[in-house]
């Protein structure tokens, strides 16, 4: 059996008190782009950075294509961060030659193929003349040359006005397609996993609260509304409840429907917002 071209098992990394990741376990399987999700503070760059081996785990480990990564950078791995990765005196051309200069296993022909899809980059101007959205772009196609069997994308598209994010969605969904490449995308911009994503990975305090098939993590949750006053009895977990005069509303893992309430299968934003929302409650009812 091949090995998954990223598996977590009980995975830690702590910086001095703080516990970025605690625990953490799961596998990616080949060829699915999978949403990485959580608050602020939830472990999302940790994680992606020890995938990318920037930087090693407290305990644990993460291997990529069955080969431990600790702290070495993976041929196969390409990460594009929020920092961009670029030279600002060269221009997008250099850029690319050093890029073939800096990578063993590195195809001009396909960074240029992204390049010139990619309708805002003039491959003559210097990379510190380009908007953030263009330079963004030029990232891109800096990790796609790079030809990875893994990528890794960490709120790639901020910055990205909404065509030049459709563009660039569009470049790394034909690599998927093309080329098979695993894609994990930290976004806070869930509109933008709905479109691209089958798979997700939630992070809430560094621990794994979701992970799988997005399919599966829907159809085994329900909002469940009911009126006001009725117990919400169930042998499923309430993700997160709230309350009017007239009714309650919650989501729910697992179970049946509770006598009473009406079900509905929630979206994959009233999911990953139901976690949120049940993580912004936690931390409040903690610094009571
Ligand atoms: N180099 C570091 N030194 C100390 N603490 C760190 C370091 N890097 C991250 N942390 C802490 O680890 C925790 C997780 O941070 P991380 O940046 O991975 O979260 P995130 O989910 O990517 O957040 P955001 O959505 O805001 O980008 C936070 O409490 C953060 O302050």
């Amino acid at each position: 059996m091949n090995a998954s071209p990223v598996q977590a098992e009980n995975v830690a990394k702590h910086f001095g008190r703080t516990r970025a990741l605690d625990g953490c376990s799961f596998s990616l399987p080949e060829g699915s782009v999978t949403g990485l999700v959580g608050p602020n503070g939830a472990g999302k760059s940790t994680l992606l950075s020890l995938i990318a081996g920037l930087a090693k785990p407290t305990s644990g480990e993460i291997t990529v294509h069955g080969t431990a990564v600790h702290g070495r950078m993976h041929p196969d791995v390409s990460l594009l961060t929020q920092k961009r990765p670029l030279y600002d005196q060269f221009t997008v051309r250099e850029m690319m030659r050093a890029g073939a200069a800096m990578n063993d296993r590195w195809s001009s022909a396909r960074a240029d193929e992204v390049l010139d899809l990619l309708a805002g980059v003039d491959k003559d101007a210097k990379v510190r003349t380009l908007s953030a959205g263009a330079r963004t772009q030029v990232a891109i196609a800096f990790a796609l040359g790079r030809l990875p069997k893994v990528l890794l994308l960490d709120e790639p598209l901020s910055d990205l006005d909404p065509l030049a994010r459709d563009e660039t969605l569009r470049i790394v969904m034909t690599d998927v397609a093309e080329r098979g490449t695993t894609v994990l995308l930290s976004s806070h911009l869930l509109t933008d996993l709905g479109d691209v994503c089958d798979h997700l990975l939630l992070l809430d305090e560094g621990r794994v609260q979701v992970a799988g098939d997005i399919d599966g993590i829907l159809d085994e949750h329900r909002v469940v509304v009911g009126p006001a006053g009725l117990d919400l009895e169930t042998d499923g977990v309430v993700v997160d409840s709230s309350h009017t005069s007239r009714q309650t509303t919650a989501l729910v893992r697992g179970g049946g429907v509770p006598e009473g309430f009406q079900a509905t299968h929630p979206d994959l934003e009233a999911l990953v917002m139901g976690y949120l929302r049940a993580s912004r409650t936690r931390k409040l009812v903690r610094a009571q």
